[in-house]
């Protein structure tokens, strides 16, 4: 297996469990908020990552960036770096008209433009469209511990990885929705597709952060933003370190 060149994490710096995010503030929240004695394990380009326990369990808390390939740089090293599993905790435009800012979406899968996120190179000469499905298992175990622990705000769905942010309109998100997936993001089709090519088990937690379907590009308050990251990430925490 081949070393990591861009993380200056070493051997013992990562765990087994990592939850992954783009925004580096967010790792920061994360690991002040949740993580016992955290420890920044790496900070290269920015991308801090942090290791600490949880529950008495183990847990690094990675940044990857924003889009594909930054994404499936960090993915890729934190494998070699030891993790097993790589959970997401992002946040998505809400496609669905079901859908609430602050509301929190489970990727059942995730679609793509063809081509995008750097995954097409992974699929050979002649290209075959990948599987980007997450962990089932571990996406249902998350899904039910969610919504008990969030109190029914959460929706078990596709979505789709998006290239382009200021690319999108509203008609866009019509179709995108017409074609079943509840919320556009930019990473999970690059993390699951990345999952099964080198054998460790993934998962996609998305927050509502702004509506699409509205038109208007409505966006959640920072402030309470930071707050519901946290209150997920707690959540998340629970469900993944705990029993079952
Ligand atoms: C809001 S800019 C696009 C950025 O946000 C999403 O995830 P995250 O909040 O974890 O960075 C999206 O996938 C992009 O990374
Ligand atoms: N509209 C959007 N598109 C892609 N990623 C996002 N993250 C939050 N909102 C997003």
């Amino acid at each position: 297996m081949r070393k990591p060149v861009h993380l200056e994490a070493g051997p013992g710096d990562i765990a087994p469990l990592a939850v992954a995010v783009g925004d580096p503030g967010r790792a920061d929240r994360l690991a002040s908020s949740l993580l016992e004695d955290a420890r920044l394990v790496s900070s290269a380009r920015g991308l801090r990552v942090y290791t600490g326990s949880f529950n008495g369990s183990e847990v690094t808390i990675a940044t990857h960036g924003i889009g594909g390939p930054s994404a499936a740089i960090v993915f890729e090293e934190l494998r070699m770096l030891g993790a097993e599993v790589m959970v997401r905790l992002g946040t998505s435009g809400g496609l669905s008209k079901d859908l609430r800012l602050g509301d929190v979406v489970v990727a059942a899968g995730a679609g793509c433009y063809w081509g995008a996120g750097g995954s097409i190179q992974y699929a050979g000469e002649r290209p075959i469209c990948l599987p980007a499905s997450p962990d089932p298992l571990l996406t249902s175990r998350i899904y039910r511990g969610l919504y008990t622990r969030l109190g029914g705000r959460v929706v078990l769905a596709p979505v789709l990885s998006s290239d382009a942010f200021y690319a999108e309109t509203p008609e866009a998100a019509g179709r995108w929705s017409s074609l079943g997936m509840a919320a556009v993001e930019m990473e999970l089709h690059t993390l699951f597709s990345l999952s099964w090519i080198r054998g460790f088990r993934s998962a996609g937690v998305l927050i509502v952060s702004d509506l699409l379907h509205t038109g208007g590009f409505e966006r959640i308050d920072p402030g309470e933003l930071a707050g519901r990251e946290v209150e997920v990430g707690k959540a998340l925490l629970e469900v993944l370190t705990g029993e079952v």
